[in-house]
């Protein structure tokens, strides 16, 4: 029989004494914000050039929208001046995402800092039949933020105004274009947080967030933004601008108009302003970075935690052993702990330290008595919580380093999430220089990547219909928090029926007929 006492002294020996590798291995390392679109960055890497498409990715063809005139520079300049662009130095970065997967050809970017500039634009464009594309941090993974041919640009970027914050109810009201980061930062001065949190909080927009609806590694806790996201300020694509900014908890008048907007990828209208509840600080945050050798002993940890953790688990997080080995190689990143086949990281967040604790300390003991964690460490001071998160939130960042890299943003049932990935790495055998999985295990959403020392078209047709055949055999999701932008629009049957996107089109039709926002994305080519 175990004897608690001495199971609770040894695991906390270990922890300490990974704690002490910890400290003098990792923070040595140099620390480079995720996603942060930094030109320096754009121009050392070039893995991601001669983007190759599938089947159903094909290039669409550039739909009869007018051309921008000599005129309609001057009219946006007489709106905006200073903030109209046309620098072709500057339009190359907005042209291009982060992945430098997609690049459209825009010849004006505009600036805008108020939703009646915003309404301006749009009434102007919808009238002269010129396309737009929306754009946040251009953070975005599945080329939903860039052009595809000469839309104008449109970006949230001026738009970064706190609104209001009423700290009784911790509802926060911003402009569109506030960088996550910063919001985090403004509402913990307050003692709150945000609902949502991300690897690319240091660029990405908080509009971003939500016309994606971005789930991000505090789902578990929180919700998704369809929860708290309390309301929306929309311009719609004929300028018309829908005041749907509520800063209630509940309002059941009618439709909830604001869902419509949320991950429609800004094909529906342009998010101006945000209305979204945040939690209270908590009090007491603990990680726990644990090694499992097998993921059934990471689901059964899971469920443990589930049970043991209750209230307080605010994220459960994994990775496995060749995404440990790329933040490793690529970005210099030391394991926390001993190697294994796979990683947890485990978030607590509660309102009392001692009560946290030991509650973290019987869970740590139960699993680690059981064998079902083989090594582990745990942090509470911050510096090192997050040294130990960046080991999971800059895996995205290590990919971009380890080559091309193909993205699969999937949900499943949880049983069988990793199946996937061992599935796909027997099918493709040598083809594909790295095959790994991680993600958000409490959500069921696995992030399924595939790295080649360059686009190549028969790995792509190895993959592609394979992955999406194998989600729709397990009622999976095709795109579980990224959207379908460009990039996986043609691919939605997979996951929703011919009467869903046929509403969806006239949804569309409905709001924008002229189909001037954010064209080619998340709507397949040809609607059913
Ligand atoms: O790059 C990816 O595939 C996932 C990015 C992001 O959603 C994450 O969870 O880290
Ligand atoms: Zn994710």
């Amino acid at each position: 029989m175990y004897n608690n006492t001495t199971l609770a002294k040894s695991c906390t020996m270990v922890v300490f004494q990974r704690f002490q590798r910890l400290q003098t291995l990792y923070f040595a390392s140099l620390r480079l914000k995720p996603h942060t679109c930094n030109v320096t960055v754009h121009k050392t890497i070039t893995a991601g050039r001669g983007h190759l498409r599938g089947a159903h990715e094909a290039a669409p063809t550039r739909r009869p929208f007018s051309r921008v005139t000599p005129d309609d520079i001057n009219f946006f300049t007489r709106l905006l001046p200073g903030r109209t662009v046309t620098d072709p130095d500057v339009l190359e970065s907005c042209n291009m995402d982060w992945l430098k997967s997609t690049k459209g050809s825009s010849e004006v970017l505009l600036r805008p800092k108020t939703t009646e500039e915003v309404s301006q634009i749009l009434r102007y464009c919808n009238e002269r039949n010129l396309a737009v594309s929306p754009q946040g941090g251009n953070t975005g993974l599945v080329g939903g933020s860039v052009p595809v041919f000469d839309e104008i640009i449109l970006s949230t970027a001026l738009m970064n105004q706190v609104l209001t914050f009423d700290s009784i109810s911790g509802i926060l009201t911003c402009q569109a274009g506030c960088v996550l980061e910063n919001l985090s930062q403004y509402v913990e001065q307050h003692d709150f947080i945000m609902p949502l949190d991300l690897g690319a909080k240091g660029s990405c927009h908080i509009g971003g967030n939500v016309s994606t609806n971005a789930g991000g590694l505090r789902l578990l806790r929180y919700g998704s933004l369809r929860g708290t996201v309390l309301g929306l300020e929309v311009v719609l694509a004929d300028g018309r601008v829908v005041d749907c900014l509520a800063k209630l908890r509940k309002d059941n008048t009618g439709y909830d108009v604001k869902q419509l907007f949320i991950g429609s990828e800004g094909t529906l209208g342009v998010i101006t302003a945000v209305s979204i509840l945040c939690p209270r600080k908590p009090k007491s945050v603990n990680v726990a970075f644990l090694g499992c050798s097998s993921f059934q002993k990471l689901l059964e940890t899971f469920q443990i935690c589930r049970g043991m953790l209750g209230e307080i688990l605010s994220a459960f997080e994994f990775l496995d052993t060749a995404c440990m080995s790329l933040v490793e190689n690529h970005l210099r990143l030391s394991n926390p702990i001993a190697e294994s086949p796979f990683y947890i990281v485990i978030e607590t967040a509660g309102s009392s330290p001692s009560h946290d604790e030991e509650k973290l300390h019987k869970f740590l003991e139960r699993v680690m008595a059981s064998s079902l964690v083989q090594d582990g460490t745990v942090a509470t001071e911050e510096t090192k919580i997050k040294a130990l998160w960046s080991v999971r939130e800059r895996i995205t960042e290590a990919l971009r380093h380890d080559g091309y890299t193909y993205k699969y943003d999937i949900s499943l049932p949880l049983e069988k999430i990793y199946d996937l990935v061992t599935d796909m790495r027997a099918h493709l055998g040598s083809q594909a220089k790295n095959v790994v999985g991680y993600g958000h295990v409490g959500d069921g959403n696995l992030h399924l990547n595939i790295t080649s020392p360059a686009g190549d078209a028969a790995l792509l047709e190895a993959i592609e219909p394979y992955v999406y055949e194998w989600t729709r055999k397990w009622q999976g999701s095709i795109s579980a928090e990224h959207g379908l932008g460009l990039k996986k629009r043609n691919y939605i049957y997979y996951s929703k029926s011919q009467e869903a996107v046929r509403l969806m089109a006239d949804f569309k039709t409905m709001l924008d007929p002229k189909g001037i926002l954010n064209p080619y994305k998340t709507l397949p080519d040809n609607v059913r």
